[in-house]
């Protein structure tokens, strides 16, 4: 064990056991949690580090650990969902894996669409993988749902469904599993008796289920990406493709082909909402071990000097502790926002399945908006604490580099994220009925006293300052006011609308104030749930460095923002002052428990996969065992010698 990273836990001053229990949702979880972590002993999971092999390798042997895992689950027997999701988060390691989209998309869109004849016809296959499905819905030229191309017309002759892509920007382009799969759901805009009825599922076959070939569709891979080499992202041309009737979801066809409306046309787009749900989660768990390895890594390393002393550890540079900590306060923030947006899904989607679909639009926004906001944040902060590992954070060794590659595309898929950001209409609406006198129930009830307390832009020397920089109810209350900026955006579609423009050119024209309000609409909502979590932790030791924390997350985004609140009158210009001495203050707190508080996260090295993240602090030795692992290194001298340079 490296001295330096001995000593750092030796600093503590919380029991780290008792945090990692308050993550995982309580000790029998953590228990079972460790105890799934063991299959990553299993020598059948023993694998070439990725980084060392070309893409169609690195495709095998996730086909390879994909069915592993599936066989090993039937071995451990781990059948609750719950505890599938984290064997398969263990087993998965930085990377993903090529069934992932019939875990993730597939078989959660037969769970939620089928009806009880389709659910005892699909489930059984696609459980027992005789299915393999993916998702198939982006196209080449399209994303947005109105403007996809790939149509479904019913030919009641036959009761059949035609799937046809008629131009080049209508092919399916994107879907996970190109290769792998042998059935997708696609999804196709729904044409009966000459009428078009938008975008419905359908399942549709691919591949023989015998010999895998191709059956008269096309369909195949993408090609290499910045990332993902594991995940085989296909295409898929249909060319007048029949199916059967019984294989569109939900069955809104009659036999003679009269339309049923469903109850909502968005149910049909569920399986969105719901992985956008997860990302918020996946965000604080890559933010987490984004940190725990520049954090231990920045323990152990040494470099210049700050007196003339030996050289210290770099994680006592202030301005090395201003990049990860404000991270690493994000990567705690991540964790509970992510507990509530799992709860208030599956809270929510209970109810649309008991028909009450009344929330249905709030679930909508708030996973739209969150899924943006902690994608966005994580993805530039996994490149913040690469950079902040110098030169070793540019080797893949130190598994930042793959952590960035697999992570940014969430910005994009399930969801552009301004996109998604851009789905305030939510908000907009929200304020209009707060204005109207309608009392807002939920997260949005901070609205219904917008009225009296306008914000607008003040002299901040006209402002009382009410606010105490110190006092986290305070700063929540601050970032509720902030949100208000939905109030800004409204005004600019009114003007715009006085402009006489269309209400879409309106719309357009406020683009830039409706992504502002929804960041700082999404800020507010994860500094308050940060702070609610506070109340619930009676650990003192846990809760004081937890709530530094907390002030650390609160104080480092109004630095960062403190235009808005300056504009708004929500500081005042001393206050703004001070903010950066408490930011300093902070930083000073959390140094000596901030290997602790990475610790707390638990994640066992294999699945960290970082020689500059190792639990023991063992960095250089590593390093040099990993680089000398390196293909190039196989012969001592390489054949391009004997080719071109001899
Ligand atoms: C390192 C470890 C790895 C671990 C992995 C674990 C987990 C990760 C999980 C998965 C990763 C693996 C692979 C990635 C797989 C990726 C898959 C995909 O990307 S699938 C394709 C996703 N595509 C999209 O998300 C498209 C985005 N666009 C849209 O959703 C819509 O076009 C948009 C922008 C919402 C507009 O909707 P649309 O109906 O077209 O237009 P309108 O503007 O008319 O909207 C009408 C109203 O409907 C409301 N609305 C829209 N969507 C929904 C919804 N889902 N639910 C409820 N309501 C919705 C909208 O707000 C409008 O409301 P109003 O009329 O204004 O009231
Ligand atoms: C790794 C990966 C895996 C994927 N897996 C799947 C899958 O399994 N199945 C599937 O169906 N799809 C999948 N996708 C596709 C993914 O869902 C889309 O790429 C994503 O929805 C974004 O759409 P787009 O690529 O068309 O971007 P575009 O919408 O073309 O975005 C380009 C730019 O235009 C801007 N823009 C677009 N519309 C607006 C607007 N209304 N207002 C303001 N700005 C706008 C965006 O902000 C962005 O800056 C995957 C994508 C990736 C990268």
């Amino acid at each position: 064990m490296n001295p330096d990273i001995v000593k750092e836990r030796q600093n503590a001053s919380f029991d780290v056991q008792k945090l990692t229990y308050i993550l995982d949702g309580g000790p029998e979880k953590t228990k079972r949690r460790r105890e799934i972590s063991l299959v990553l002993n299993d020598p059948d999971f023993d694998e070439e580090d990725p980084n060392f092999l070309s893409r169609s390798e690195r495709y095998e042997q996730a086909v390879r650990k994909s069915a592993q895992m599936i066989l090993k689950l039937r071995e451990y027997g781990i059948s609750d969902p719950a505890e599938i999701n984290c064997y398969k988060s263990v087993v998965r390691g930085n990377f993903h894996e090529s069934l992932g989209l019939h875990y993730v998309m597939f078989l959660p869109t037969l769970y939620s669409q089928c009806d009880q004849e389709q659910s005892k016809k699909w489930l059984p296959l696609a459980t027992s993988f005789e299915v393999l499905g993916t998702y198939a819905q982006t196209e080449l030229g399209h994303t947005h749902l109105r403007g996809l191309e790939t149509t479904a017309t019913f030919d009641p002759t036959t009761q059949e469904f035609v799937l046809n892509s008629p131009t080049v920007t209508s092919i399916k382009w994107w879907p996970g599993a190109g290769k792998t799969s042998n059935h997708a759901v696609v999804l196709a805009q729904l044409y009966t008796r000459g009428k078009c009825h938008g975008l419905h599922a359908f399942i549709v076959q691919l591949r023989h289920m015998d010999t895998h070939e191709p059956l008269p569709i096309l369909v195949g891979d993408i090609g290499p990406k910045f990332g993902f080499s594991e995940v085989d992202n296909g295409f898929l041309k249909l060319d007048h493709v029949r199916i059967p009737r019984e294989n569109m979801l939900m069955k809104h066809v009659e036999p003679d082909g009269r339309y049923v409306k469903p109850a909502s046309a968005k149910l049909t787009y569920g399986t969105m909402v719901f992985i956008r749900s997860l990302l918020v989660g996946l965000s604080a768990l890559v933010m987490a071990k984004s940190c725990t390895i520049a954090i231990r890594y920045s323990a152990v390393r040494h470099q210049s000097e700050i007196r003339s002393e030996p050289e210290p550890q770099i994680l006592d540079y202030q301005t090395q502790q201003y990049k990860l900590f404000p991270l690493l306060a994000t990567a705690y923030a991540f964790s509970f926002v992510g507990q509530y947006m799992t709860e208030t899904y599956y809270r929510i989607s209970g109810d649309i399945n008991q028909g009450d679909l009344s929330e249905l639009p709030e679930l909508h926004a708030v996973s739209a908006g969150l899924k943006a906001f902690t994608t966005w944040t994580t993805n530039t902060g996994i490149e913040v604490c690469r950079m902040s590992c110098g030169g070793h954070g540019y080797s893949r060794s130190s598994a930042l580099p793959d952590l960035y590659a697999e992570f940014t595309p969430t910005c994009t898929y399930e969801g552009e994220n301004t996109v998604m950001m851009l789905q305030t209409a939510y908000l907009v609406k929200s304020y209009r009925q707060a204005k109207a006198g309608e009392q807002l129930r939920g997260i949005m009830s901070y609205l219904n006293d917008m009225e009296q307390r306008h914000v607008r832009a003040h002299p901040a020397s006209a402002r009382p300052a009410l606010v105490d920089i110190n006092d986290l109810s305070d700063l929540v209350e601050s970032y509720k006011l902030r949100a208000a900026l939905v109030e800004s955006a409204a005004k600019s579609i009114q003007q715009e609308l006085q402009k006489r423009r269309s209400h879409e050119d309106a719309w357009n024209n406020s683009a830039i104030d409706l992504v502002k309000a929804s960041d700082a609409h999404c800020h507010y909502m994860v500094v308050k749930l940060f702070t609610d979590k506070l109340s619930e932790i009676g650990d003192p030791d846990i809760n004081l460095v937890l709530t530094t924390l907390a002030q650390l997350y609160a104080l480092h985004g109004i630095a960062l923002n403190s235009g808005d609140f300056l504009q708004a009158g929500l500081l005042t210009v001393p206050q703004m002052q001070q903010i950066p001495v408490r930011i300093k203050e902070l930083l000073c707190l959390i140094r000596p428990n901030a290997v602790a508080l990475v610790d707390a996260f638990d994640f066992p090295d294999k699945v960290l996969s970082s020689v500059l993240g190792r639990y023991d602090g063992n960095v250089y030795e590593n390093l040099f065992e990993w680089a000398r692992r390196s293909p190039l290194n196989a012969t001592e001298v390489h054949e391009s010698f004997h080719k071109y340079l001899k």
